[in-house]
């Protein structure tokens, strides 16, 4: 069989953005979860050069951007996507989805997830409702940040609201879904800490992932 034969061609693609300071095992569960709930092709983990709305990571961009790479290596489904390490300035979200359009097409459905605390601050985002005509939305529940978005925010997504997660793969954008998952309630800012004072990370992130940032020696001082 030809490779060209072998390729399964994408019709649906989730980006779950974040800074991954560094990427932790809240993340990767919830990115498995998501995968399913949605029944995507491809999820991927996209790395924010500089995210917008916050100071600067502890770790580079490509050290962040290892992190994710080796955390999802062989897990079927997700994938990487460095676009926006290849992007100078704030890596808003908005054209990152024009990139990724211009890339796959207008028939393709594509998902932005978020958690919580993100999308408790949507409604300061670069041109925020210009994603929900680029893509469709699924915020994910997290325990530790309960729901309070702006009210336009939650005006605008309720005109949106589909019946449940796989409908969004059956649109390319538009429309908004909210997810509950498994609670995990670790954060990269308590990794962060914990490495700070000397204290284990085991379990709260793949064993590639603690062994990297002991090899870089990162987070050794704590910048929160
Ligand atoms: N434990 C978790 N469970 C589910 N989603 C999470 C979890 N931690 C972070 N997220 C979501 O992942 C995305 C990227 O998060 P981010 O990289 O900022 O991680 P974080 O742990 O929240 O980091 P920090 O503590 O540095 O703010 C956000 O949409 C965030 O809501
Ligand atoms: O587009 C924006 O204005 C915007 C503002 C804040 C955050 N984001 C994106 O939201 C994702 C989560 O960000 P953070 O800071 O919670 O790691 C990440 O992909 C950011 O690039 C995007």
């Amino acid at each position: 069989m030809t490779d060209f034969l072998q390729q399964k061609s994408v019709n649906s693609v989730a980006i779950f953005g974040g800074t991954f300071d560094p990427v932790h095992n809240g993340h990767l569960r919830s990115a498995i979860e998501i995968k399913e709930a949605l029944g995507v092709d491809e999820l991927r983990l996209m790395p924010s050069h500089r995210p917008p709305l916050r100071g600067a990571p502890g770790a580079e961009s490509r050290q962040r951007l290892a992190m994710v790479a080796a955390a999802v290596n062989g897990q079927s489904g997700l994938r990487v996507d460095d676009r926006e390490l290849r992007r100078d300035g704030p890596s808003y979200t908005v054209d990152t989805l024009r990139d990724l359009r211009a890339e796959l097409g207008t028939a393709v459905s594509l998902t932005v997830v978020m958690g919580s605390d993100a999308f408790n601050q949507l409604h300061r985002w670069q041109d925020w409702q210009s994603l929900f005509s680029l893509a469709n939305v699924l915020l994910l529940h997290r325990a530790d940040y309960p729901l309070a978005a702006d009210a336009t925010v939650t005006a605008f997504v309720e005109a949106r609201r589909v019946a449940d997660a796989s409908k969004l793969t059956a649109v390319s954008a538009g429309g908004f879904y909210e997810l509950g998952l498994i609670q995990l309630p670790i954060s990269a800012t308590d990794i962060r800490q914990r490495l700070a004072s000397g204290k284990s990370i085991s379990y709260l992130v793949p064993d590639v992932v603690a062994d990297y940032i002991a090899e870089h020696g990162l987070y050794t001082q704590c910048k929160t």
